[in-house]
């Protein structure tokens, strides 16, 4: 606690010292600091004006300005004729009287709060106009140096040295059409423009009475920018009022010119109002940030504790890999002498010892067919007398031939020494995932999230479920319950059952569902169809926070950016997780397998992900759609080549040795794993530590899905009604809006079940008949209608 309190001490005092070093002034500061330039530049104006009037009285008084005796005749006593003079006689004459009005603006800038970039052109141009003033003064009225001041006088006399008269009035000249143009985008066209509709006006001017009834239409034209006068003063009985209020109107519609100048500077506001939104809306979740903290999910967990490693088997692979020389040796004799049977010189052959394999790598000599020694495969399996060997020609961007011999003993890869490795402990993955081991004996990690589905087949026995709960297994140890949510399908009964122990923590479910693991195949329709409201509901989300995926959303929404009343709310990632995928096609077909393409095809960026996991890796069961949104792949061992292509598109899955031996790809590589070993105790003990924690009041609830059997029919029959019927109608009439996303968001129902609503309420005679984009009319007008009409139909 000490060690908090001295670290959040020193945050704060960081903190103040970088809002000390930041030269930012505070809100009141701003407003200090613009009121004083305000009355500063009125004391400057009264100054000027009264300048003109007393500085021949007062310049007497000039040099004593501390003599507290002597009074100037200046509005603002010395302290007036003083400045004044300094400005206005040795400095720009009448020119100067900019000064007070940028002064103004600044202080009214700083007073309102708005962003000062725009503030810096007004002193630039405003310094370029005091200039240009006090010099053309100067020059017009060389007669009277008051009006000029001193620097228009100097300034003329020196530019007419170089100049001449000529040269000077052709730089004011210029001087000023660059104002003009900069300033006030003077065109040519805009001027003629302005002498025309000068004219016209003049012309109207004389024509009273038909203007007035000409005016007619143009009013109405125009109500929209003028609301007010015609709602304020709008009697159309006396003409002549008319009439004058027609006047203003005419002069804008005249002057073509200044209404797209007048759209320019909105549109100029309009830029530069949505930052200062953002900067606002970034400010406020700062504040929040900081008083609050980011937000934590785990919090309502906040005492859930990550299962340990000793729940976990060492499976007697503590010592890691026994390296037998012998073995070593007498495979490396056999595979050198078989190939040179076949006349196949090696130039050099090495071995790397995996946990069930040992890759013999050979660079054959020069000359020699890659294709010959990939056709000997079962001449060296036969010489070996081993099963499963497997030869890779060439093994790619090596430039050798591989050829894999199973061990004699092989070494369990524990579950227990993938998740201790370093590499899994250290793993920045959204979803982490420790397979096993490589043939080089490392810890093959990958994130489930970039995969972003995977596939799993194998034949019975070869540790497909086993693979699974490895899978599950990484994550449990990685993940916090507010992180990830698995939805399994376990038609078998038996394999998954042992997770029901942590439903209240790590699973989601259907929200009028018993169990959380589906074993029946016909609310696995539901389930895949309420996964794809939930996908369309989380881009909804993603789209509203102006994100791209699930991770920077809760990015955004921990800092606080995404306000919950809008809906926002953290996403957990969702692992859909299913065993027997064949026997699920098997019996419900088309029906599962839209909703899962369309799962495949779309989920990754909102944090949904697939595992399949099957048996019969037949084409009817993995079918081309699935298989082209399924780039992870894992195979264990299957019967024959063909399958070995349905699931990897390349033989090898039928050369593997069964017992978790499995080829991973990912794209192009294929890669031979030792999958993990978790048995089923372990899995038991790790459900068991996490179910005994405190767990959320139930599974996590996934949007409600209401299958089309349920019926949509649009008869009315009251005893047919959805039990939340009558809440719906009080919404729709309360709000006046007929929209089945209304009754969505206010009664927190799946948008099937709110439009069989809207259709009951269709049939009531609640609401009108479906209207496209546009929401259906409401027919009852109040609460009171709507009672007597139930009332009614009760009757
Ligand atoms: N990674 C592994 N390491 C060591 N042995 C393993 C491994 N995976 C599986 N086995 C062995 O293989 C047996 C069968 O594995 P598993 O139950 O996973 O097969 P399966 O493919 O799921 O079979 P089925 O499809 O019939 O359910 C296990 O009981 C275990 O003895």
């Amino acid at each position: 606690m000490a060690k908090k309190r001295t670290k959040s001490k020193s945050k704060k005092t960081t903190t103040t010292a970088k809002r000390k070093l930041s030269f930012k002034p505070s809100k009141q500061n701003k407003i200090i600091f613009g009121s004083l330039l305000i009355v500063l530049s009125i004391a400057l104006f009264f100054s000027f004006m009264s300048f003109y009037f007393t500085w021949q009285e007062d310049q007497s008084m000039l040099s004593q300005f501390a003599d507290r005796n002597v009074e100037a005749s200046n509005l603002l006593n010395k302290f007036g004729a003083n400045v004044s003079h300094f400005f206005m006689y040795r400095g720009f004459g009448l020119a100067s009287f900019v000064f007070p009005f940028l002064l103004a603006i600044t202080g009214l800038y700083l007073f309102l709060g708005l962003d000062g970039k725009r503030l810096i052109y007004k002193w630039i141009w405003g310094l370029v106009g005091v200039i240009w003033g006090s010099i053309a003064l100067g020059f017009f009225a060389a007669d009277y140096p008051l009006l000029g001041g001193l620097i228009g006088y100097e300034m003329n006399d020196f530019l007419q040295d170089y100049t001449g008269k000529i040269g000077v009035f052709l730089i004011l000249i210029f001087v000023l059409m660059v104002i003009l143009v900069r300033l006030f985008n003077f065109t040519p066209e805009g001027f003629a423009n302005f002498f025309k509709r000068q004219k016209q006006k003049i012309k109207s001017d004389f024509k009273e009475e038909p203007t007035v009834h000409t005016k007619d239409t143009p009013i109405e034209d125009e109500e929209d920018g003028l609301i007010l006068t015609t709602e304020d003063t709008a009697p159309e009985k006396v003409d002549t009022y008319t009439h004058k209020k027609d006047i203003p109107p005419l002069d804008e519609a005249g002057l073509d010119v200044n209404i797209p100048e007048d759209e320019e500077s909105d549109i100029a506001l309009k830029v530069e109002e949505t930052p200062v939104e953002e900067e606002e809306t970034d400010a406020k979740a700062a504040k929040l940030v900081e008083d609050f903290g980011e937000f934590d999910p785990k919090l309502e967990l906040g005492n859930y504790k990550f299962p340990t490693l000793d729940l976990l088997e060492a499976h007697g692979a503590s010592g890691g890999i026994t390296i037998n020389q012998e073995e070593l040796e007498e495979n490396k004799n056999r595979i050198v002498s078989t190939l040179k049977n076949y006349k196949i010189g090696i130039a050099q052959i090495k071995a790397t010892i995996g946990p069930t394999v040992t890759l013999y790598e050979i660079v054959p000599e020069a000359g020699i067919r890659i294709s010959k020694i990939k056709n000997l495969e079962d001449d060296i399996a036969l010489s070996l007398a081993a099963l499963g060997i497997r030869i890779i020609a060439p093994i790619p961007g090596k430039g050798t031939v591989g050829i894999e011999v199973p061990n004699k003993n092989a070494t369990i890869v524990s579950m227990r020494s993938v998740i201790a490795s370093n590499k899994f402990q250290k793993a920045e993955m959204e979803l982490p995932i420790a397979f096993g081991k490589t043939i080089s004996n490392e810890t093959f990690v990958v994130d489930l999230a970039k995969m972003p589905h995977l596939l799993m087949a194998g034949a019975t026995g070869q540790g497909k479920s086993v693979g699974l709960n490895a899978v599950i297994t990484s994550l449990l140890y990685k993940k916090h319950p507010a992180e990830v949510k698995f939805i399994f399908v376990d038609p078998k009964k038996v394999e998954l059952t042992l997770y029901n122990k942590i439903e209240r923590h790590f699973l989601a479910k259907l929200p009028d569902s018993d169990e959380a693991i589906i074993t029946d195949n016909t609310k696995v329709i539901n389930t895949l169809n309420s996964l794809c409201i939930e996908m369309d509901n989380r881009y909804e989300l993603l789209k509203t926070a102006m994100v791209r995926n699930i991770k920077e959303y809760n990015v955004k929404f921990k800092a606080r950016k995404l306000n919950p009343n809008e809906g926002h709310k953290f996403l957990p990632y969702i692992v859909l997780v299913i065993d027997e995928f064949a026997d699920l096609i098997m019996t419900a077909g088309k029906e599962v397998e839209t909703p899962i393409a369309r799962l495949a095809q779309l989920a990754r960026a909102i944090g949904i992900h697939l595992i399949i996991a099957t048996q019969r890796p037949s084409v009817n069961v993995i079918t081309g759609i699935i298989k082209a949104n399924f780039p992870a792949r894992i195979a264990f061992r299957v019967t024959s080549k063909i399958d070995s292509r349905t699931i990897l598109d390349a033989q090898g899955a039928d050369q593997l040795i069964g017992r978790g031996d499995m080829l991973y790809t990912q794209g192009n590589d294929v890669t031979r794993l030792q999958c993990a070993f978790v048995d089923t105790p372990e899995v038991a003990k790790i459900t068991d530590y996490i179910g005994s924690q405190r767990a959320y009041p139930e599974a996590h609830l996934l949007p409600e899905y209401v299958g089309e059997e349920s019926g949509t029919s649009l008869d009315n029959d009251i005893e047919d009604r959805d039990a939340m019927f009558r809440e719906a109608a009080e919404v729709i009439v309360t709000a006046q809006q007929g929209s089945a996303s209304l009754i969505q968001r206010k009664l927190k129902l799946g948008y099937n079940r709110a439009g069989r609503i809207i259709d009951q309420l269709e049939a009531a005679g609640i609401v009108g008949p479906f209207e496209g984009s546009k929401a259906r009319q409401v027919l009852v007008p109040d609460m009171y209608a709507l009672d007597q009409l139930l009332e009614n139909e009760a009757k």
